[in-house]
């Protein structure tokens, strides 16, 4: 049987709309594929707890979560993900990359010029869906 995770991903905006996108390195799992950064809930965690934590974690900067975005479940080749997104305003520092191999801010509209790992399909196409509104 696949393993199950449960995942939570950012979306940080900054003034001018734009998103924060995060390339996962060669050494995570779903190597350079892109990704709102975050990763899995722990046991006993909230979700927002989770992203506070892995945001803290991989980019140093303290963040609020605010509104939840998306939800969805996606069946990779070895594992089973459900995947949430959560926007989240940055308190405190600007994102510095501890475990990606690289980062971009864009407009929603250009999000798709990025690969993205599958289960992040749905709220890309939700955030381009907004902006078109
Ligand atoms: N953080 C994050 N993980 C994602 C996204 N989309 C997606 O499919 N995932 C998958 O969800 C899981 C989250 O793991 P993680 O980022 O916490 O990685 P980890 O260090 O705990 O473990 P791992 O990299 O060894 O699996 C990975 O299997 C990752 O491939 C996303 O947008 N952000």
């Amino acid at each position: 049987m696949k393993k199950e995770f449960d995942v939570v991903g950012a979306v940080i905006k900054d003034k001018s709309g734009k998103i924060f996108c995060a390339l996962r390195s060669e050494n995570m799992t779903l190597p350079n594929l892109w990704e709102f950064p975050g990763g899995k809930i722990e046991k006993g965690e909230q979700a927002e707890e989770s992203l506070v934590r892995e945001i803290w974690e991989e980019l140093g900067c303290r963040v609020k979560v605010k509104n939840h975005i998306c939800s969805n479940t996606h069946e990779y080749e070895m594992v089973i993900v459900h995947f949430s997104t959560f926007e989240v305003e940055i308190l405190e520092g600007q994102p510095v990359l501890h475990e990606h191999a690289s980062s971009i801010w864009l407009a929603p509209q250009n999000l798709k010029s990025l690969v993205w790992a599958e289960a992040d399909i749905p709220t890309v196409e939700l955030l381009m869906r907004e902006t078109k509104k």
